[in-house]
């Protein structure tokens, strides 16, 4: 049997909540092209097509957004254990801790009945905005602000998060963008959560290990690793000489390249235009001209071999503009993509939750006589 290095090429499963076409750079929700989704759609709405398989009727929407927006709070017991949590701890570490102590807290944690796994679901796409806002308060120190029935998630997400109601622009930007990272197929993070919920484990320890991987800078963490870039670039007339140094010395050039797209990254190009319009509006144009830069010189190189923008190249542009510090990049990640793992870990379910143990090629030899210690070389 021929190994798939990274799985590479390997399907494991059918699923019909996400078809990514790489090399024409396309991307569907349930069938639906992204950009029609980030353009006209809420993060409501995408997350009720997300969990159902379709589009809401309105009154099963205004149902939806009631039934998320009535769960938002945090029990009063976690906010006790944030005051303890290190604040210089990374948010994503925060939001690993707290998800995990969210199952602590629920006496049914072990219910994974599709039913229990739904409302369970429902409770953690509603509170993962709760917590990244309250952590980023008590950063500020501040004290985390109640979350509002009467806002939407995306506006009262930014409300939690920087003690103003937003403004509609930015309620849509917020919105597209959540729209935008909801869901990506088996992703690595999407793969772990499925990994650990084949072993019949309770949501709380999936969702735990999903977050756990989108941290990581190959994967959610590459948006925060673009600000740093742009920040050790500096400004727009290094930018192109720093490129050249770092693909000299075969360094990776953070949010580019992705596994499936050899093209560039439909949601990159949706962000691309929303961070321009940020810049333009609001004056963060060195950042986006220092990534425009990087785009082109990078890609004179990285094009030809199918490597081009992702979907973390631009968000961080956009989340600045929102009031948001890099490091609370990929936790704004995890808050869209939360439905995207429950959705995965329902449907996953409903087929037949099939234990993943992939195996490798032993290379190792056999037979290998036990040597005692004291006979040990
Ligand atoms: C939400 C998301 O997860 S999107 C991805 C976010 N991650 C990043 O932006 C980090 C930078 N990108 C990368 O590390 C990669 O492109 C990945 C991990 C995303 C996907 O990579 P894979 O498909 O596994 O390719 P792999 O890591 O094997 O790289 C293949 C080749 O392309 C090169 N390459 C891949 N990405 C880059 C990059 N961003 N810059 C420079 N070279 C790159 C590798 O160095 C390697 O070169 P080699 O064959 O000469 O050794
Ligand atoms: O699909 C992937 O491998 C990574 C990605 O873009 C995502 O999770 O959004």
């Amino acid at each position: 049997m021929e190994v798939a290095r990274g799985l590479e090429g390997v399907l494991f499963t059918e699923s019909r909540m996400c078809f990514i076409d790489g090399e024409a750079g396309r991307l569907y929700y349930y069938g639906i092209p992204i950009q029609e989704l980030a353009e006209k759609s809420t993060f409501e709405e995408t997350t009720f097509l997300l969990l159902h398989g379709r589009l809401p009727k309105r009154e099963e929407l205004e149902g939806f957004k009631k039934e998320l927006a009535r769960r938002r709070a945090l029990p009063e017991h976690l906010l006790e254990s944030f005051r303890r949590y290190p604040l210089s701890a990374h948010p994503m570490s925060f939001l690993r801790t707290a998800v995990s102590e969210l199952g602590m807290l629920d006496p049914t944690e072990g219910d994974i009945s599709q039913e229990a796994l739904y409302q369970k679901g429902l409770d953690l796409i509603a509170k993962f905005a709760t917590i990244v806002a309250a952590n980023k308060r008590l950063r500020e120190g501040k004290e985390p602000l109640a979350p509002r029935e009467d806002l939407s998630h995306a506006a009262n997400f930014l409300y939690m998060a920087n003690g103003i109601e937003p403004s509609p622009e930015q309620e849509r930007l917020m919105d597209a963008a959540l729209i935008l990272h909801a869901e990506h197929g088996f992703n690595a993070s999407t793969f772990t959560a499925i990994a650990a919920f084949s072993t019949e484990t309770d949501l709380y320890s999936a969702i735990t290990a999903a977050v756990a991987s989108l941290k990581g800078p190959r994967h959610g963490g590459a948006n925060e690793a673009v600000m740093k870039m742009i920040r050790e670039i500096g400004t727009p007339e290094r930018a192109r000489e720093w490129v050249r140094e770092k693909l000299a010395k075969k360094e990776r050039i953070m949010g580019m390249g992705h596994r499936v797209y050899k093209a560039f990254d439909p949601r990159a190009g949706v962000l691309e235009r929303l961070a321009r319009q940020v810049a333009e509006k609001h004056g963060h144009s060195k950042e986006y001209q220092i990534l425009k830069i990087v785009e082109e010189e990078a890609g004179k190189v990285l094009n030809p071999r199918g490597i081009y923008p992702n979907v973390d190249f631009y968000s961080g542009v956009v989340y600045s503009d929102l009031g948001f510090g890099l490091e609370f990049f990929t936790p704004i990640f995890a808050v869209a993509r939360i439905s995207g793992w429950v959705g995965h870990i329902l449907e996953y379910k409903a087929l037949d939750n099939r234990l993943l143990r992939p195996d490798a090629k032993y290379i190792g030899p056999l037979d290998v006589p036990y040597v005692p210690l004291e006979a040990r070389a």
